[in-house]
């Protein structure tokens, strides 16, 4: 499914082979991986902040296409262009797709990553599983020829795939351990 995904996203940027962006994911050394994620309900600890519960701080994900599947428990939200948050409906019949960052700089930001966050339910377990298709890990991050115009330049400052991955996945242990710090003191107390 990314994979078609992928070819059409190709197909719709004129971009030659239908498959130049999708066999990066195709490829046996794409770096790929699949996510649980389980936020449980919370609610005495919500109670007692008087605040809704971010279960996963927001964020852009890095690699190409994530494709989302869930349980019926909402809180997925996204940012719309203007700032405000919009929430996702949950259905557990339906995929979400969402474009990456690295999708954003292959296509020299014709395609654009959203951020987007979880928020934890009181009464509800929210279950989502999220395939992450990646380039393999050799590959730079830099806007493909076949989709620049003439005499266009590139957006991006040029990354490797490992070195992008490691400053995001920075910047995003910050949030979990947050939850996780939260959640054991709120049990000790
Ligand atoms: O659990 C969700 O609905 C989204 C999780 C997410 O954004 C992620 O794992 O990158
Ligand atoms: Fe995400």
């Amino acid at each position: 499914m990314a994979c078609e995904v992928l070819e059409m996203i190709a197909e719709e940027l004129d971009m030659g082979a239908r498959d130049i962006v999708s066999s990066f994911i195709q490829d046996k050394k794409s770096n790929s991986c699949i996510r649980v994620n389980h936020y449980p309900p919370c609610p005495d600890l919500q109670a007692l902040t008087g605040r809704t519960l971010i279960g996963f701080g927001e964020h852009t994900d890095p690699q190409l296409i994530s494709v989302l599947r869930s349980n019926n428990a909402s809180g997925l939200q996204i940012c719309n262009i203007d700032g405000s948050w919009l929430s996702v409906p949950s259905d557990h019949t339906t995929f979400f797709f969402n474009v990456g960052d690295s999708l954003q700089v292959i296509t020299n930001g014709r395609f654009r990553s959203v951020k987007h966050k979880v928020l934890a339910d009181s009464f509800k377990s929210r279950l989502s599983m999220i395939y992450f298709g990646g380039l393999p890990l050799s590959e730079k991050i830099t806007p493909l020829s076949s989709v620049m115009e003439e005499g266009e330049e590139s957006l991006y400052k040029e990354f490797t795939w490992p070195e992008y991955k490691k400053s995001t996945y920075k910047t995003r242990e910050i949030s979990h351990f947050f939850l996780i710090e939260l959640l054991f003191l709120f049990y000790i107390f």
